[in-house]
């Protein structure tokens, strides 16, 4: 029986009425998903479940970048609550069907030009997020197959294990500072977690994007292969953790966990009248404007 990290979660998030077919299998044409695989689908995210191994692939599906709007945040916290509740499912990996990109990380949009009330709502589905990732009683792989700057790299340091793609145009990292704006404390401590306060305050500091191979070197990321491994070591990682009785590992995973995430739940409404009250400054909008349009200068 699974022993429920926090029961239920601290949920606010869902939709008012829920627009997509969510919680439906897609409907596949009979013959092209093996007769132990179940599908669902929506217009971000696809997730595929093996139940003869009870592992799930999430793969985000939303180009260019994959980056991490409302409606993006929403259907992958409906998704990880659906495989959460599923008996069959008691691992995930957590992969990118957009080439070159994992995920861009928080929709800049998201935060520009909008009403206070939108920057809460966005703020705490970012939270939800994160809540029911690092709550996870499911073994979570991060299979990182491109670049996965600030809240892309967040996603992946919530999992359980990470292993990115050698690729010499891969990027990695918290870079939040170089935009001008700030990792919120769960972000810094999920970091200081999983490569230790030193390196986590140099690279939050200067908003470093790391290459592959010092992502690697740095406990960033815990293993890197080929493109063409990618799923078959992801996989196998999630076989090896799955070998361990689930009782124990879930216990132990809430117990290394556990200070972390009471500290976020407990501040987490000042948290975010701390983003609204940020990231509402003109000084910030001007920042961001600014880093959008470098971005796409850099295009042309
Ligand atoms: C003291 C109190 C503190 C309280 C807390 C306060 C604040 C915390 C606030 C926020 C925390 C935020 C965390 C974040 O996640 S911020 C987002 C940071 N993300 C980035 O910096 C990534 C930017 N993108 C890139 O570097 C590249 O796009 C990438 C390497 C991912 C891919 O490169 P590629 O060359 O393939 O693609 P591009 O041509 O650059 O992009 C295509 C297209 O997509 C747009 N875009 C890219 N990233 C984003 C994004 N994050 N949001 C929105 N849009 C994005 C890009 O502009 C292009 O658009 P277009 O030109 O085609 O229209």
């Amino acid at each position: 029986m699974p022993v429920s990290l926090y029961a239920s979660p601290p949920g606010v998030l869902f939709p008012r009425g829920s627009p997509q077919e969510w919680g439906q299998a897609a409907r596949q044409p009979p013959g092209l998903l093996p007769a132990q695989c179940r599908a669902f689908s929506n217009n971000k995210i696809l997730v595929e479940l093996d139940t003869s191994s009870g592992v799930a692939t999430m793969k985000f599906k939303s180009p260019p970048v994959n980056s991490l709007s409302l409606d993006f945040l929403t259907e992958f916290c409906i998704s990880l609550e659906k495989l959460e509740n599923d008996r069959a499912c008691r691992g995930l990996i957590i992969t990118s069907a957009v080439p070159r990109v994992f995920s861009s990380g928080l929709d800049i949009n998201e935060m520009c030009g909008k009403s206070r009330e939108h920057y809460a709502e966005f703020w705490r589905a970012v939270q939800e997020m994160w809540i029911r990732l690092y709550s996870s009683n499911m073994v979570t792989v991060a299979a990182i197959n491109g670049s996965s700057p600030a809240g892309g790299c967040l996603i992946a340091l919530t999992c359980d294990y990470r292993i990115m793609v050698e690729n010499p145009k891969y990027i990695i990292g918290l870079n939040e500072a170089q935009l001008g704006i700030v990792a919120p404390f769960w972000f810094k401590d999920t970091f200081v977690k999983a490569v230790g306060h030193r390196v986590a305050e140099r690279s939050l500091q200067l908003g470093l994007l790391h290459s592959v191979p010092e992502a690697h070197r740095i406990g960033l990321v815990d293993e890197v292969v080929p493109e063409e491994k990618l799923q078959e070591k992801a996989a196998a990682v999630v076989a090896q953790w799955l070998a361990l009785p689930d009782h124990a590992r879930q216990l132990t995973k809430s117990m290394m966990r556990k200070a972390v995430l009471d500290h976020m739940l407990a501040h987490r409404e000042e948290d975010i009248q701390n983003f609204v009250n940020f990231i509402s400054k003109d000084s910030i909008q001007k920042s961001l404007s600014m880093y959008m349009e470098m971005l796409k200068k850099k295009k042309s």
